[in-house]
C-alpha cells in the first residue's frame, strides 16, 4: 500500500490556482503533500488540481471532496476525480455500505480509464469540527468515539483504505483496524497556533504518537505571517516525534 514518508499534508483552502500554486511552492520543502478541497475544486475542477500538482513536481494530492450521495453518483464522481490524478480521495462513511463499496470499485475503474495509479479511498468518520453536542444534534446518540469506530469498521469491511478521523480516535482505530489501515488526521494544531473552528484537536507530535499516518494542517501554516517558516516548524516537530525525542 502507498506509504507517505513525510506525513505533513498542507491544506490549500483557496479558490485561486495562482495562490494555491504559490503556497504549495512555499511549503514544498517541508511538506509531503497538499490537500485540495471543495473551495478549490468547485472553482477550478480537475485541471486546476493538475496545475497545482505539476507546478510542484507532481506533489501528492489529497483531493478532499467528501462525496456523500447514492452509490451510482458517488461512483461516477470518483471515476471523474481520477482525471486529476489524486493520491487520495474520500467519501463520507455515513453514506453507508453500498456507497463505500461502489466508491472502491470506481477507484479501480477510474484509474484504468484515466491511466493513472488508483487513488486511496478514505472514509470521513466524524468531522473534527464537531464535538459530542454537535453529533447529538444530528440525531446520532452514540459517543463520538463509538460513532467513529462503527464507521471505520464498516469502511474497512467495504474495502476502504482508511479513514479521516481526529487524533483523539487514532490510537483506538489503530488497535481496531490494524497497521495498514490509513488514518488521516485533520484538526492538527501546534501549541503555538489558533484553534479556529476545529473542536477535536491535538498537536502534530501527539497525533503521530496516537498513530496518525497523515497530518492535515491548513491555517496554522497558510495563515501564518511566514508560511514557509511555519511549515518548517511543524515539520521539525514531526521529525522530533518520529525520532522519539518529543
Ligand atoms: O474532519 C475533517 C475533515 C476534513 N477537514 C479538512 O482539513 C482541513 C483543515 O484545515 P485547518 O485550516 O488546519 O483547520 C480543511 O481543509 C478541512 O476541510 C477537517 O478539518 N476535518
Amino acid at each position: 500500500m502507498t506509504a507517505f514518508p513525510n506525513p505533513l499534508f498542507v491544506a490549500l483552502d483557496t479558490p485561486d490556482v495562482a495562490e494555491a500554486t504559490t503556497m504549495a511552492a512555499k511549503v514544498a520543502e517541508a511538506a509531503g503533500g497538499v490537500k485540495l478541497g471543495l473551495e478549490f475544486f468547485v472553482a477550478n475542477g480537475p485541471k486546476g488540481v493538475r496545475e497545482v500538482s505539476k507546478a510542484s513536481d507532481d506533489v501528492p494530492v489529497f483531493l478532499d471532496l467528501k462525496f456523500h450521495d447514492i452509490p451510482n453518483t458517488v461512483a461516477g464522481a470518483i471515476r471523474s476525480a481520477c482525471a486529476a490524478r489524486p493520491a487520495i480521495v474520500n467519501v463520507h462513511g455515513a453514506g453507508g455500505r453500498d456507497m463505500m463499496k461502489a466508491a472502491v470499485d470506481a477507484s479501480h475503474d477510474g484509474a484504468a480509464r484515466h491511466l493513472v495509479t488508483r487513488p486511496l479511498v478514505l472514509a470521513v468518520t466524524v468531522l473534527t469540527s464537531m464535538d459530542q453536542t454537535d453529533l447529538s444534534e444530528t440525531g446520532v446518540s452514540r459517543s463520538v468515539s463509538d460513532q467513529v469506530l462503527e464507521l471505520a469498521l464498516l469502511a474497512r469491511e467495504c474495502g476502504i483504505d482508511g479513514v479521516v478521523c481526529s487524533a483523539h480516535e487514532a490510537a483506538m482505530l489503530r488497535e481496531a483496524c490494524g497497521p495498514n489501515f490509513k488514518l488521516i488526521v485533520p484538526g492538527v494544531r501546534p501549541a503555538w497556533s489558533a484553534t479556529n473552528d476545529q473542536k477535536r484537536i491535538m498537536t502534530p507530535a501527539e497525533a503521530l504518537h496516537a498513530g496518525a499516518d497523515i497530518l492535515v494542517v491548513g491555517r496554522p501554516i497558510t495563515a501564518a505571517v511566514e508560511p514557509t517558516a511555519a511549515a518548517h516548524r511543524v515539520a521539525q516537530e514531526i521529525r522530533h516525534a518520529q525520532s522519539g525525542s518529543l
